[in-house]
């Protein structure tokens, strides 16, 4: 009888508790603050990648060194086009495509995986009610990181903006690319290391002249990858605003001429004239229903809001007033065209 009530009264409870001992590996492998977010989509799935003989011939370049087995590394300035065409190239080779935004505070355990939580399995024997007996077994969760499982199951990976992230984390990538090899060092795990697919490639990306937050480029790691430098004609980047946003080719040549003029008239660092300001204009003012007119009064706003901090950010004025009279004067000009 005695054994009958303390086998009812035993108990096992298992708790699974997350969020315990170390922070879980980025979902994102973006910077802190996107950490949550789903990672970076593909262009494609928010809008259509337009391709022309160049972008073609762009993407039949890099195909033809990652086929060989070697990492390319896509340089070119800010709003070049650079992640659009990695990812186009990447989705060429019909593997699963993994992206990775480098940052500096992205570490191993981002990459390679980490401890998630722990199951803790408690067995309480209260058979005597004052005097009881606890059994506590915990077992760390490990959730292996995305670099991982991409160089095990074979994917593209683009690794974003790489130059933000520090020399340490991306000597892993040495690893990767010399040994063929993802050593799991510090990740507590019997294996020591993990073999890379032979399906496995990955791109780079990065911007030369970005200001901050970029730290020296590893020589061993440059020395290993294929560098091209993106930088399209201009009729490319033409097509590309008036296919995307679907607008009128004289529309989309007024735009550009719009960004060339403020810089040079301004100083602007080159990456003030990029596709991504482009896009953005001509989007903002085909949803709101606006013509692209220079001397439309909405239109105008439209440009100022938009150019107006990048102007600034890209030393072409020194605040958002004379960014703005900078910007209608561009205006102006391009008005006659
Ligand atoms: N061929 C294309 N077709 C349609 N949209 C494009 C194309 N190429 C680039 N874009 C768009 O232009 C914008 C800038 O491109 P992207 O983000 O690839 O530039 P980037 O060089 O990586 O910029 P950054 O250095 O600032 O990260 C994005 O909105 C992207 O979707």
């Amino acid at each position: 009888m005695a054994a009958q009530k303390q086998a009812q009264t035993r108990r096992e409870i298992s708790a699974r508790k997350t969020g315990g001992v170390r922070s879980a590996p980025s979902q994102s492998l973006g910077k802190p603050a996107e950490k949550k977010q789903e990672q970076k989509k593909p262009t494609t799935e928010q809008a259509p990648y337009i391709k022309t003989d160049e972008i073609n011939h762009y993407i039949h370049r890099i195909s033809r060194v990652l086929a060989a087995g070697y990492p390319v590394h896509v340089t070119g300035r800010a709003g070049a086009g650079k992640t659009a065409l990695a990812m186009e190239a990447a989705r060429d080779r019909g593997r699963p495509v993994t992206l990775i935004t480098g940052n500096h505070e992205m570490n191993n355990e981002d990459l390679l995986g980490g401890i998630t939580g722990v199951t803790s399995t408690k067995l309480v024997d209260n058979f005597i009610r004052q005097v009881y007996k606890k059994e506590v077994n915990i077992k760390e969760d490990w959730t292996p990181g995305r670099l991982v499982e991409a160089c095990e199951k074979g994917h593209t990976v683009i690794y974003d903006e790489f130059s933000r992230s520090t020399a340490e984390t991306n000597n892993l990538f040495l690893s990767i690319l010399e040994e063929g090899l993802v050593p799991l060092y510090g990740t507590k795990q019997k294996k020591r290391y993990v073999k890379v697919h032979p399906e496995f490639r990955i791109l780079f990306t990065s911007n030369p002249e970005e200001y901050a937050g970029v730290f020296e480029k590893q020589d061993a790691l440059m020395d290993r990858l294929v560098t091209m430098e993106v930088h399209y004609t201009q009729k490319t980047m033409e097509t590309i605003v008036q296919k995307r946003a679907e607008v009128r080719h004289k529309d989309a040549k007024m735009i550009w001429s719009l960004l060339r003029k403020i810089k040079d008239a301004t100083k602007a660092e080159n990456g003030f004239v990029s596709l991504r300001s482009a896009l953005m204009i001509t989007s903002v003012a085909k949803k709101a229903n606006i013509a692209l007119e220079p001397d439309n009064k909405d239109f105008a706003e439209i440009c100022t809001d938009i150019l107006s901090g990048e102007l600034v950010r890209f030393g072409g004025a020194p605040d958002f007033q004379q960014a703005a009279a900078a910007v209608r004067k561009g205006l102006k000009e391009v008005q006659g065209e």
